[in-house]
């Protein structure tokens, strides 16, 4: 089990799950859900309206498209986005994936609803021989294991 689900209750009827672009491609492209504007020097959520399911011992490493960063001067503002398995099932917005853009360019930058802002990559990770979780289950994202 390893793929994209719409999150409920969104209309998806113009919006295709993520693809890779080409056989090779690693990243799964990931859209924007809705029109957004960007203003400079700020953080913005961008919403997909997708979750990501997969198996335990794997994340979804989301990375910035190159193209958008060399063209306008977008970044993923964590960097890379570590989408966790158990983020899927998580009760508070059910692994609703969202895109922390940041925007160094110096003008407002549009983004269309369907527009690819990043892209997902399926990882495989390592753990300590004496790993031991904290907790037992995940209750939502972004600082919710505080
Ligand atoms: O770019 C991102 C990064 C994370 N997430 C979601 C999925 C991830 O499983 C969850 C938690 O992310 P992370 O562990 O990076 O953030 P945190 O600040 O440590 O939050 P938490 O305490 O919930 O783990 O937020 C996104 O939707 N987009
Ligand atoms: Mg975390």
């Amino acid at each position: 089990m390893r793929r994209f689900e719409w999150i409920d209750g969104i209309d998806v009827s113009d919006l295709e799950l993520p693809v890779r672009q080409t056989p090779d491609s690693a990243g799964y492209d990931l859209c924007a859900l809705h029109d957004v504007t960007l203003a400079p020097a700020r953080v913005t959520l961008v919403p997909t309206g997708v979750r990501a399911r997969m198996r335990a011992g794997e994340f979804l490493a989301l990375y910035a498209r190159s193209s958008l960063a060399i063209r306008y001067g977008l970044f993923l503002a964590n960097g890379v986005g570590v989408i966790d398995a158990d983020y899927a099932d998580n009760p508070s917005n059910h692994g609703h994936i969202m895109i922390p853009l940041l925007h160094f360019g110096e003008k407002d930058i549009r983004i269309a609803r369907k527009e690819r802002i990043a892209q997902g990559v399926f990882t495989a990770f390592l753990l300590t021989d004496d790993d031991s979780p904290k907790t037992q289950k995940r209750v939502g994202g972004f600082g919710s294991t505080l």
